[in-house]
């Protein structure tokens, strides 16, 4: 990586102001997944070890510039303070009075998480005002909030024009992990696409033809392609305006000699329901009133070949509905093969498909589960991710 990270720099004694994605999934108040909050602790235990004074930021949901009492982040404070088994200390406010005492009262080691940055009106619109108060409060700026890095925000970009600005531990790992396997992948070298929104994931296929071996196409944007081939797809998903794109790509999937696997069979249901009727249909012959929500099983076994004799796999969006029992079987195939495919590096690229590996407890098999679901899409369809292109080049 060509950007300064924390160990490129003095900390000790320093105010740093760490900026973390802790937007972690909370139901009720309760912390449903403490993924991302347990990925930032290597730089926050490596700025505490290293006698610097923490000054944590995060932003939690979409409060969109005003105060949400239920997106306030004391419980992410409270659980940051168990993971790290020392008490984290939070204010009530991003910047202010509150704010600037309880940095000044910070010691060497001791850690302090501000409230929600989006509270602030300025942070989503990156007001150059706001980056100068929170530049304000340190002497510092990190950046681990590679889940947020494709947004160009106060907390995110504007502060590192104002401070030394370097990546933390998760930021490296995360532009490294990524970065090999487009720049320099091991082969053959197999993307796996899926997932509903096909306008998101245009640039990240088109931008991935020029580098795998292998592109797979399913979820439900695959009906789309499937349309382009000229198949009925009844209700399935099909998004009409993005059809001579579909075609365009699998013509220029044959110029490349990239192989394009698409749904031979799939599961078709006559509603959108766990209990709905459902049948397993040829690909050419999707019933008009039903609608194709898993791959099915020959479709299964040919993806599981494909991962068995890659290298290198990324993956991004579930295969079907894989919230519904009845339609997570082609989801589960695929972390299944990448998870016994020991001679395979599997990387998996946020979202819904780390929610669908975490479901089926195949976690801890991956390789690399990305926590950025946007950030790690925009890196990959080869775009700049702003708050890393702020920071400080080594
Ligand atoms: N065949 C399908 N028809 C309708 N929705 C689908 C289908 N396959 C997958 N999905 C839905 O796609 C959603 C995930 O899409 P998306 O947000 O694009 O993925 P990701 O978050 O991994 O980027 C899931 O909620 C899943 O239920
Ligand atoms: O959860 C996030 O994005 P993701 O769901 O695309 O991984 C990040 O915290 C960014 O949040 P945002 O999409 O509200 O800017």
């Amino acid at each position: 990586m060509n950007k300064k990270t924390i160990r490129d720099v003095e900390v000790r004694g320093k105010r740093v102001f760490c900026r973390v994605d802790f937007n972690v999934p909370m139901e009720e108040g309760a912390i449903t997944d403490d993924t991302r909050i347990r990925a930032a602790l290597p730089t926050i235990r490596y700025l505490i070890e290293n006698g610097a004074k923490v000054i944590l930021a995060s932003h939690l949901g979409r409060p969109k510039g005003k105060v949400v009492e239920e997106l306030r982040l004391d419980a992410v404070a409270k659980r940051l303070g168990e993971l790290l088994g020392r008490p984290v200390a939070k204010t009530d406010h991003v910047v202010g009075d509150e704010v600037n005492a309880a940095v000044a009262r910070l010691q060497e080691g001791d850690v302090l998480l501000l409230e929600n940055v989006r509270f602030e009106p300025g942070e989503e619109k990156n007001d150059p005002e706001l980056a100068k108060a929170l530049a304000g409060l340190a002497d510092l700026y990190v950046n681990d909030a590679f889940g947020a890095a494709h947004r160009a925000h106060a907390s995110t970009e504007g502060i590192a024009h104002h401070l030394p600005a370097v990546a933390g531990f998760l930021m490296e790992k995360e532009l490294e992990v990524l970065g090999k396997a487009l720049s320099n992948p091991d082969r053959p070298f197999t993307a796996i696409i899926g997932g509903a929104k096909v306008k998101d994931k245009i640039g990240v296929i088109d931008n991935l033809l020029d580098k795998v071996d292998n592109l797979i196409i399913g979820g439900g944007l695959a009906y789309t392609f499937v349309k382009a081939l000229g198949h009925d797809v009844g209700k399935s998903l099909l998004e009409e305006d993005k059809i001579e794109l579909a075609k365009s790509f699998m013509e220029k999937a044959k110029e490349k000699g990239v192989r394009f696997y698409m749904p031979v069979d799939v599961v078709v249901a006559d509603r959108f329901a766990n209990d709905a009727n459902t049948k397993v249909v040829p690909i050419d012959a999707i019933p008009s009133d039903w609608e194709a929500l898993d791959i099915g099983p020959k479709t299964r076994e040919l993806y599981r070949d494909v991962i068995r004799q890659s290298k290198l796999v990324v993956w991004n969006g579930p295969m079907g509905v894989f919230e519904m029992e009845t339609f997570a079987q082609g989801t589960k195939a695929v972390a299944q093969a990448l998870a016994e495919a020991t001679d395979t590096y599997s990387v998996i690229g946020g979202g819904d498909s780390a929610a669908a590996v975490e479901k089926f407890g195949l976690a801890d098999k991956m390789d690399h589960i990305s926590t950025g679901g946007g950030a790690s899409l925009e890196f990959m369809e080869g775009k700049q991710l702003p708050g890393v292109v702020a920071l400080n080049d080594k």
